[in-house]
């Protein structure tokens, strides 16, 4: 209530502003360029706050809106709006292009590498004669309006703010989505993503394109505003300055990117201000201390400032408590697949072979699991468990061998083509978007399950979807035992509760076989239990689930049937009571090689039920 209040007055504010006789000129020229900065920088918080890619490269793109619509107004005498047009699409397309090439480069080279476009395109409209040169394209005409041109900047002040605005609307609604919630995964959980069917280079295209647009839609408003553009503007330090704008306001929050633009825009001009008529100096001096009061700003705010007033807010409003929400309305399920019948070979390793150089990790592996079974892969430290569990997930490219997925054979397959048959998995190291919500974390697990893109979801047409993603993810959390947990951030629970989070992300997927990966590391002997209960409960329901387990006395208990791995062998197989008599596998791990595995207690265990 108290949010839509402030939303409010904020709207109310921008919209009488100019009609108010005694506001500067100077004001409305102000909000003109802090408008035109917040839609460059509101694509740089989706792009780099959110989705990890840092661009110096964006000032170019606001120079491709801005130069398309110039030359087509100017040159050919068209109307400003199919200047518009021409400049989305010919950004879309060299958008798609760069970074099609460039996304690919990780680390420091991805900037680098925008920065190397950025100045390219610089010196291409600096040097192009149909633009001008260096000199650019002067008598641009206004946009009109149903007839009307916004000559004066107070006139195309609204069109500026509804840009804004929508902009800023579209992009909340984006990241509160399906397509967002992948989005959201880019920067610290991709290859959790692939592995729920996710195409993450795709949307980094998507992000990387949707930027562009944005700034080049500022490039547009820009070009008419100014009635003339050259090159100057859309150069690399311009480039450098969006991304400060997008640092120093918040660059994972959508408000983050107008309080930046606000905040570097406003500063910088009270800074020059102060320099020239108290100092009585005069020169670039205000780029000096505006870097100086960056570097202080980013060393005691690393995220912006905006994550501190919206901490503040909540501190006075006392903000709605996550445990009082009342869980997603009930709604259609989303569509399953179809279920193996009991007893069918659900997924088949034929002489799987692994070798990293000159060991061999995993040696000619073979084994099956039944639909309505849970196999246990267990082995002492280092025997090759995890590494069969990647080859199998599509994780790593196997040396030789076969995997076989109800018959299908899915062994050199992408990690989310695995995924997309139906096989779900949980990690070895917990692997969830801390910042989110345990519900939005378990519906990023049904991904694949609905199909709202990016332009639906920036729309908000895609409730209908999201509300039956949502469900979906309720309902399964409620199914391992977290209905109480549905609007917690996933990286508040407990280390147990989050394995046991990762098995619900894994159901939302819909699998048919389940890869578990130490499920029950970390957990205390209740969570454990429960644990085991909601396992043997999926397996009456006809889950396969294949388990890596140090815990032998959960792993006796519960599977139909082991294998035991040593040295990247096999080295027995058959019911857990057959194995745990083996010889072998005494010697295996009695050999104190492995000192997690206690096989006593387990074995009085087993006694004690068949007593
Ligand atoms: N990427 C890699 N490069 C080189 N060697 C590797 C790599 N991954 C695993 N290994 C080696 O392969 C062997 C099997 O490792 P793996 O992690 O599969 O064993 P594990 O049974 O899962 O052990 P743990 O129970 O400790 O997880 C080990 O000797 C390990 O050092």
């Amino acid at each position: 209530m108290a949010r839509r209040l402030l939303l409010g007055g904020f709207l109310l504010l921008l919209a009488v502003l100019p009609q108010v006789p005694g506001t500067p000129e100077f004001w409305i020229t102000q909000l003109n360029y802090i408008g035109l900065a917040s839609l460059v920088v509101l694509g740089l918080v989706l792009l780099t706050g959110v989705g990890g890619l840092t661009s110096f490269g964006q000032a170019a793109f606001v120079g491709i809106g801005a130069y398309a619509s110039a030359w087509m107004t100017v040159q050919i005498g068209l109307s400003p709006w199919l200047g518009l047009v021409a400049g989305l699409a010919a950004t879309a397309l060299l958008a798609f292009v760069l970074g099609a090439i460039t996304l690919r480069l990780s680390g420091h080279y991805l900037p680098l590498g925008t920065i190397a476009w950025g100045l390219s395109l610089y010196y291409l409209f600096g040097n192009m004669e149909s633009l001008g040169k260096h000199d650019g394209i002067a008598g641009i005409a206004p946009i009109s309006l149903f007839g009307m041109p916004m000559a004066a900047g107070r006139d195309i002040y609204y069109l500026i703010w509804i840009a804004v605005l929508l902009a800023l609307w579209g992009t909340h609604n984006l990241l509160d989505s399906r397509p967002g919630r992948a989005i959201r995964a880019l920067k610290s959980g991709a290859g959790m993503a692939e592995s729920f069917g996710i195409n993450t280079a795709r949307y980094k295209v998507v992000i990387f394109v949707y930027a562009a647009l944005l700034a080049s839609v500022s490039g547009w408003l820009y070009a008419h505003m100014q009635r003339a553009v050259s090159p100057s503007p859309f150069g690399l330090n311009h480039g450098i300055e969006y991304l400060f704008m997008a640092v120093v306001g918040g660059a994972g929050s959508v408000w983050g990117a107008l309080l930046g633009s606000a905040l570097v825009l406003t500063l910088k001009d009270q800074i020059q201000t102060v320099m020239t008529h108290m100092l009585d100096l005069t020169g670039n001096f205000e780029m000096i201390v505006f870097g100086v009061l960056v570097v202080i700003a980013l060393q005691y705010a690393r995220d912006g400032l905006w994550p501190f007033l919206a901490a503040g807010w909540q501190r006075v409003t006392g903000g709605a408590g996550a445990r009082g929400r009342a869980a997603p309305p009930e709604a259609p399920a989303l569509p399953a697949r179809a279920r193996p019948v009991a007893g069918e070979l659900v997924l088949a390793v034929d002489a799987v072979r692994k070798t990293f150089g000159g060991l061999v990790a995993v040696n000619d592996i073979s084994f099956g699991v039944r639909a309505g079974e849970i196999v246990g892969l267990i082995g002492p430290n280092g025997a090759g468990k995890s590494t069969t569990f990647n080859l199998i997930t599509g994780v790593l490219p196997a040396t030789s061998g076969g995997v076989h997925f109800r018959g299908e054979s899915i062994l050199g397959l992408p990690a989310r083509a695995i995924s997309a048959r139906g096989v779900g998995r949980t990690f070895q190291h917990v692997q969830l978007l801390p910042g989110m919500s345990v519900l939005e974390n378990v519906a990023l697990g049904a991904h694949l399950r609905a199909n709202a893109g990016v332009v639906r979801g920036a729309l908000r047409a895609d409730r209908a979807d999201e509300a039956r993603l949502l469900h979906e993810a309720a309902t399964q959390l409620r199914r391992v035992g977290l209905g109480e947990y549905l609007y917690e951030q996933a990286g508040n629970l407990a280390l147990g509760q989050q394995r046991i989070l990762e098995i619900a992300r894994a159901l939302a997927a819909d699998p048919v076989l389940l890869l578990l990966d130490e499920p029950a590391a970390g957990l205390r002997y209740k969570e454990k239990q429960a644990l085991a209960a909601v396992l043997s409960q999926l397996r009456t329901e006809g889950m396969s689930i294949l388990l890596v387990e140090h815990d032998m006395d959960f792993v006796m208990r519960l599977t139909n049937h082991l294998v035991v791995m040593d040295f990247g062998t096999k080295l027995a197989e058959g019911p857990p009571a057959e194995v745990q008599a083996n010889p072998a596998v005494l010697e295996a791990y009695l050999g104190g090689i492995d000192d997690d595995l206690d096989v006593a207690p387990a074995q009085a265990a087993a006694k004690e039920e068949r007593a």
